[in-house]
């Protein structure tokens, strides 16, 4: 597998591709690859031939506050990984290269509306930062196809309208979202968790999956509901941020017993800030 970390060698290469007729996928991430990231690897080279990936810890899309620094960086690893699944090349930037005169005058994207519910309210910018650095890496990589999990699901939303919106010729894969087998989404910050928190951290999955039950039979009181999932986590030891019954296209709040609908949720345990999501 080829580490790329210069635009005009990940041109090139995209090039060569190219000229051969290939198909190319694209898997962004933010590195610290686990199963997750790896069956995104996985869905890309069963729908194209080469597949290319992504590791940027992207400055743009965490707050002041946030873990940017104490993000886990795990390249040596990473790669390991991303070579025994197959992958052709992986592309590491460095901040420089990506944003070379700043934050503060780069240019953006910002899908408004759906960019501004559940997380995009708590983590004021951060979607900015998503969608700026997806469209950037976009128009590097030119791929036919790019593939994002479904435990993102607003961030997949996000993606997806974005690429409606600016017209650009990528298909866009979501991809289940894979768990550990006592339920919890697997996410680079779970290694954050102490001992306690990940005993505690399955009953973030499982409250949802007794929130869809009750919807399941029969319950429409959504509201009254998301109150109650609330007050489940604080009990289990969360501090919630928001638990959401959506529309799964618009992602606005559920009123009606017809439209399809998602859970979504966002909750801490000590410093670690957990997402998931379910659809009914
Ligand atoms: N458990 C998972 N199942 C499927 N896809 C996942 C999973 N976790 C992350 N992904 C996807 O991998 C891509 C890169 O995500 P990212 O590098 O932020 O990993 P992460 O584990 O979600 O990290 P974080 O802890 O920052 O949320 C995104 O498209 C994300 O949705
Ligand atoms: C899509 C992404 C790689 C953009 O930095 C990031 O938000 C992520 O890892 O989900
Ligand atoms: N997977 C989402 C990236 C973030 O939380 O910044």
């Amino acid at each position: 597998m080829k580490i790329i970390n210069s635009v005009p060698a990940l041109r090139a290469q995209i090039n060569a591709w190219r000229q051969n007729g290939e198909r190319i996928a694209f898997v962004p991430t933010m590195g610290n690859l686990h199963n997750g990231h790896l069956k995104l690897v996985d869905v890309a080279k069963s729908r194209a031939d080469r597949v290319i990936v992504s590791i940027f810890v992207n400055p743009m899309q965490f707050g002041k506050n946030e873990d940017l620094d104490s993000y886990p960086r795990t390249l040596e690893a990473d790669c390991a990984g991303l070579t025994a699944h197959g992958a052709d090349a992986v592309f590491t930037p460095t901040p420089e290269l990506m944003y070379p005169r700043g934050l503060d005058v780069q240019s953006f994207v910002e899908v408004p509306l759906l960019g501004d519910l559940h997380c995009g309210a708590s983590r004021a910018g951060h979607f900015r930062g998503v969608s700026t650095i997806v469209c950037k890496l976009f128009n590097l990589v030119q791929p036919d196809i790019a593939c994002f999990g479904q435990k993102d699901y607003q961030q997949l939303a996000i993606i997806r309208q974005m690429v409606t919106d600016l017209s650009l010729p990528i298909e866009i894969i979501g991809v289940p979202t894979e768990r550990a087998t006592d339920g919890l989404a697997l996410s680079s910050r779970n290694g954050f968790l102490t001992e306690t928190e990940r005993v505690q951290a399955p009953a973030l999955h499982k409250i949802l999956q007794q929130l869809k039950a009750s919807i399941d039979a029969g319950n429409h009181n959504y509201r009254a509901l998301e109150q109650q999932a609330k007050q489940l986590l604080t009990a289990a030891g969360f501090v919630p941020d928001y638990v959401n019954i959506s529309n799964q296209h618009s992602l606005t709040l559920a009123v009606d017993a017809n439209e399809r609908k998602v859970i979504l949720a966002a909750a801490k345990l000590g410093t670690t800030r957990l997402i998931d999501n379910l659809e009914l």
